[in-house]
């Protein structure tokens, strides 16, 4: 497969250029040729002996960036006079805001959504607490917390890190799914102290979706506030990857005619994702799984402290294999990475079976770059936006919490799970279905619509919704 690379950002040069020395036809080749692609011009200012204007190129990393500078700041006539970060001009002030749903434009409306008339509701709710899912933001507001721990593949960076990815899940949540999501980050990695702040923000919000919160604290902080709280808790980073990922390899595994139970399938990275995509993809049929972290493949009937890796010592890697990465990915089928960059060499997929699929997740920065697998690999797919097949938990997470909502369930079942990673294979069919093309896009409305109808069929199903069936005609 030949796989189109895509540029990570762009940013904006503007630059002074003497009219009679600058040509702006060589700042264009020099742009080009040094790999940025220049998507638009803008003139700022003009007058008889210079012109400005704004450059916005795209680019690879900021590396790329001083590259590009540095060449076009050379030319004859040519002055840069400043390089803005269109990815950091648009973090300016945060991603999200609040807004009312409506104005308050006179005393009336004041005595009714504040003193005295917000009274009576108080009072309504005090008498039947049930009644806050239909007269406050409950029913519809999510908490995204994280305690910046595992934040995307960058690590432990903190609170404040993190507050970035979580507000741009509040986006996506909004924007896919019409939920209200609030991105709230804790100045505390400490186990009890997490459960026990997420069990105070609850009355707030209709679920939770843990965030970025490193193995193995995610299980013991997931487990607890699903067994302690009467709302879905959904930690995303496990389940939400999971479903994607069998979504996908379901789709792959259609094109390459392999079926889920005879794969080998090697998951790198050990933590939350891997623990619960290996999980997933067991509970869906797939019998020969082995699992490799820092130090190697986790053994059949090994003893080990942390409870992930012990699940894999009883559950997984039914022939004994030992080693590190590259012994374990011969002959595998399937490679898939949730550990961080640049894991996977191009000389392992080469050693992998006919038709290997690679699913790369680490984000930013996969286990193996697409260009680099390409002449080996059958289907690739990373979680990031600029590459084919995107396979990232953003396909699952605002459809599931919109059918958690919609139905009001009080958790998440492994039913639903399963039927939301089937749905979301069922957006790509037949003939469309392509190594390009095995996963549908996050900007494809039917993904959302059709995981949340396969959350609230299964909430129904397995009794775990709260709100009356509506009755259909
Ligand atoms: N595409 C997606 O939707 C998606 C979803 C979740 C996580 N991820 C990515 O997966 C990665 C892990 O996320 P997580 O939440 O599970 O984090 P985590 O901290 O819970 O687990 C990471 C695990 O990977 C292991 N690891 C790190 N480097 C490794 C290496 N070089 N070789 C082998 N193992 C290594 C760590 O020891 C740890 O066990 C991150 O890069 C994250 O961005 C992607
Ligand atoms: O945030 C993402 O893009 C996906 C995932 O939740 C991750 O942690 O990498
Ligand atoms: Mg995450």
């Amino acid at each position: 497969m030949s796989i189109p690379t895509g540029a990570n950002t762009s940013v904006i040069i503007r630059l002074e250029l003497q009219k009679e020395k600058a040509s702006f036809g060589s700042i264009a080749t020099t742009i080009s040729e040094s790999g940025g692609d220049i998507v638009a011009i803008d003139v700022v200012r003009t007058d008889k002996h210079a012109t400005v204007r704004d450059i916005t190129v795209n680019v690879f990393d900021a590396k790329h960036t001083d590259l590009i500078v540095e060449l076009v700041g050379k030319l004859d006539g040519v002055r840069v006079a400043h390089v803005s970060d269109q990815t950091f001009l648009l973090h300016l002030g945060g991603k999200i805001e609040t807004n009312p749903k409506f104005p308050i434009k006179n005393r009336d409306d004041l005595s009714r959504v504040y003193t005295p008339g917000v009274a009576r509701i108080c009072t309504a709710i005090a008498e039947k607490p049930a009644l806050a899912h239909s007269l406050t933001i409950k029913r519809n507001t999510v908490a995204v917390v994280s305690d910046g721990s595992a934040v995307l593949g960058l690590g432990n960076i903190g609170p404040e890190a993190a507050m970035p990815v979580m507000e741009g899940k509040a986006m996506l949540f909004k924007q896919l799914a019409g939920v209200d999501a609030f991105p709230i980050c804790l100045a505390t990695q400490d186990t009890d102290e997490i459960v026990r702040i997420v069990k105070s923000l609850s009355p707030t919000f209709g679920g939770i979706n843990l965030e970025d919160i490193s193995a193995p604290r995610c299980f013991e902080i997931e487990q607890r506030l699903i067994e302690e709280l009467d709302i879905p808790v959904f930690h995303d980073d496990q389940h939400g990857t999971a479903v994607v990922i069998l979504a996908g390899l379901l789709n792959a595994l259609k094109l390459t005619g392999k079926q889920l139970a005879d794969c080998k399938i090697v998951v790198c990275g050990l933590g939350a994702a891997g623990t619960a995509c290996a999980k997933m993809l067991i509970a869906a049929g797939a019998v020969n799984i082995v699992g490799v972290d820092r130090h190697g493949a986790i053994q059949r009937g090994g003893t080990y402290d942390n409870p992930g890796w012990q699940w894999f010592a009883e559950h997984t890697n039914p022939h004994g294999e030992t080693g590190s990465l590259p012994n374990v990915i011969r002959g595998a089928d399937v490679f898939i990475g949730v550990s961080g960059p640049g894991v996977l060499k191009a000389h392992d997929v080469r050693n992998m079976a006919a038709d290997p699929i690679v699913f790369a997740m680490a984000n930013p920065t996969p286990e193996i770059l697409p260009e680099e697998a390409e002449p080996y690999v059958r289907v690739m797919a990373t979680g990031r936006s600029d590459y084919p097949n995107q396979i990232n938990n953003v396909l699952c997470f605002p459809g599931m919490f919109r059918g958690l909502l919609d139905c009001r369930a009080s958790r998440v079942t492994e039913e639903m799970k399963l039927a939301a990673a089937k749905a979301i294979a069922s957006v790509v069919e037949g003939d469309e279905l392509n190594e390009y093309y095995i996963i549908p896009t996050v900007f494809n409305h039917e993904v959302a619509e059709r995981v949340r109808s396969a959350v609230v069929a299964a909430a129904y199903e397995s009794g775990v919704a709260r709100k009356k069936r509506e009755k259909s005609n």
